[in-house]
């Protein structure tokens, strides 16, 4: 058999984007995904969005669930300050060996930790591995029936603080209901919705920013 869709989305990377320059990788997956292929990236769109958020939270500290190729680990790295770090998680090998290679072509290896294994067993690690206290920006676009039990689990791990801002993909679509009854429904959160459309088309989806309230 062929290239894998993630293999070919490093190729458009390898083929289009500048060594070194993030923001070059970024718009050649967009081009791709829009033009060639789709894929589950964050996307262009809501890409400006997350962007506003990650500008917004300035992170010392952020994770990221569900790294797929790494288009949203490279969006949201190469807008940290200097010294912060980005923790991404993925437990699919043959994902996480492609998004080194891109997260690396874009020059921002030093910025990301790649985890790579289920966030369930991850997460109650992060603190003793990395030494981080807590999260100040979480980026949540794993499988979509995830999000409220590891959202429960970083609470419990006391890796959220009193401003810790939680930011999840496709609440509309391919939607996270449980997620957005939990985080609507619960006075530790302060939550919003930002409408945009699902990656590289025309359907609504959109972003739910919530903040922990302590
Ligand atoms: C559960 N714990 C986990 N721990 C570590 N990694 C995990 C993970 N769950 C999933 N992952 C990984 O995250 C990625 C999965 C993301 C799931 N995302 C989606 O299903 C998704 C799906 C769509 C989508 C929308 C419309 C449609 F018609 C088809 C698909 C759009 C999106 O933006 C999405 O994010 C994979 O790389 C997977 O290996
Ligand atoms: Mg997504």
């Amino acid at each position: 058999t062929g290239l894998s869709r993630p293999q070919r989305i490093l190729k458009a990377v390898q083929k289009n984007a500048k060594k070194g320059d993030p923001q070059s990788v970024i718009a050649a997956i967009d081009h791709y995904c829009r033009h060639k292929e789709w894929a589950m990236n964050v996307g262009d769109d809501k890409g400006l969005i997350l962007d506003s958020v990650v500008m917004e939270v300035n992170p010392s500290s952020a994770l990221e669930l569900g790294t797929y190729c790494g288009y949203s680990t490279v969006r949201i790295a190469r807008l940290l300050p200097a010294g912060s770090t980005l923790i991404t998680v993925e437990f699919n090998p043959h994902c996480a060996v492609i998004a080194r290679q891109i997260i690396a072509y874009a020059g921002l290896q030093d910025k990301v930790k790649l985890m790579e294994g289920p966030s369930g067993d991850l997460i109650p690690k992060i603190k003793e591995q990395f030494g981080i206290t807590s999260f100040d920006f979480v980026f949540l676009d794993h499988w979509k029936d995830r999000y409220v039990p590891d959202t429960k689990l970083l609470e419990e791990c006391g890796l959220l603080r009193k401003g810790s801002v939680l930011l999840a993909d496709n609440v509309i679509c391919p939607g996270a209901p449980e997620y957005l009854e939990y985080v609507r429904n619960n006075p530790r959160y302060e939550t919003r919705y930002f409408p945009s459309n699902l990656e590289y088309t025309k359907v609504e989806d959109g972003l739910e920013k919530s903040v922990f309230l302590g």
